[in-house]
């Protein structure tokens, strides 16, 4: 059945529809994986995108049981070259039990050149070249992490009654990074964004996590005050969304991106150690490097391609966090080490809680 993907400009890209037949707008992006198809419709850092995927072949694989970031696709559709739609557990067939749209036997290369010189641009898949979108999705609307955070605290328990809680401050987190600390014997708390910092204490943490999420970090502008207090003392890592958290709520200031980074082979170096990993990347948005006081921050990591800050560690906070994802899932195992750094950090501060 014909589809169109058809930007807010008017331009449209010709295809067949994949997935559910339903028109939803959302910011077209995309991702340069080769694979990693379902983990990344399932990250809920895609809320409200629509994901072009660059990789020809999408859907090779099908959809296997537990590689799922979260229990649902969350982007709001997929842009794809050819998708191989084969067996029952296909791609098209899944996205459609969900209720997702996408669009397939699209010149995926003329999407991605559109999106590099109009970073931000919105679109909508539909089956008329001329669709009528009533509202635009905004990204500075809080509405994207509300739709994926928990409503609730959610605990992960550990059967070693001695092990590190981590508090993990929800904005959709990837399950990925959950296993990440649990795989390392941490007992690990989410709890909805808006929880009160007061209540966050009260759950006794040895460390923070600020977590990935959609949209543009600003939207949680108003929440960024009440966690000063806690990043002060608590030991705190923050992933992606969770970066620029914890950068707004110290002083720095983020932007935009000319196109955002997303794909599992993004060179980022560490200059205390002279280092390069490749690492597996999703934002749109980035601490602005002129933002960041180098007498409160040291910029630990920086992106080969582009200069720009992926990492971050406070100097007089127990504070650091990574615009990449140490998780990486798809993507290389590289920085898995920063989860190792993270615990090492927390043991050294219970370590002089209870010597010092
Ligand atoms: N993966 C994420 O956490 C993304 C962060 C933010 N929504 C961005 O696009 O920059």
């Amino acid at each position: 059945m014909e589809a169109y993907l058809v930007f807010e400009d008017g331009e449209a890209f010709p295809g067949v529809w994949i997935g559910t037949p339903r028109e939803v707008p959302g910011e077209v992006v995309f991702t340069t994986g080769m694979t990693g198809y379902q983990e990344v419709t399932t990250d809920p850092s895609y809320a409200g995108q629509i994901v072009t995927f660059t990789y020809p072949l999408i859907g090779n694989y099908g959809t296997v049981r537990g590689e799922s970031e979260s229990d649902r696709p969350h982007c709001a559709g997929i842009v794809v070259s050819e998708c191989w739609q084969e067996t029952g557990s296909g791609l098209g067939k899944w996205l459609d039990a969900h209720g997702v749209p996408g669009i397939s036997g699209v010149d995926t290369r003329a999407v991605v050149k559109k999106v590099r010189e109009n970073g931000g641009i919105r679109g909508v898949i539909a089956s008329d070249p001329h669709p009528r979108v009533k509202e635009w999705p905004d990204p500075l609307s809080l509405q994207w992490v509300e739709g994926v955070s928990v409503k609730e605290p959610v605990s992960e328990p550990s059967e070693d009654s001695d092990a590190p809680h981590i508090v993990l401050l929800d904005f959709g987190v990837k399950a990925s990074m959950v296993r990440s600390l649990t795989k390392r014997g941490c007992r690990v708390t989410k709890v909805p964004y808006f929880t009160d910092p007061k209540k966050v204490e009260r759950l006794a943490p040895d460390g923070l996590l600020f977590s990935n999420g959609p949209g543009d970090p600003k939207a949680l502008l108003p929440f960024l005050e009440g966690w000063v207090p806690l990043i002060r003392r608590i030991p705190s890592m923050g992933i992606c969304l969770g970066h620029q958290l914890l950068a707004l709520a110290l002083g720095a200031d983020t932007e935009r991106l000319p196109f955002g980074h997303r794909g599992s082979n993004h060179p980022v170096r560490e200059p205390s150690t002279g280092k390069v990993w490749i690492t597996s990347q999703n934002h749109g948005y980035t601490v602005r490097t002129s933002s960041v006081d180098t007498s409160d921050w040291e910029i630990t990591h920086l992106h080969v391609n582009d200069g720009s800050v992926e990492g971050l560690a406070h100097r007089h906070f127990p504070v650091f966090s990574v615009q990449f994802h140490p998780e990486a899932h798809p993507g290389p195992a590289d920085a898995e080490t920063l989860f190792d750094r993270f615990l090492e950090k927390i043991r050294k501060g219970k370590e002089v809680a209870v010597h010092g």
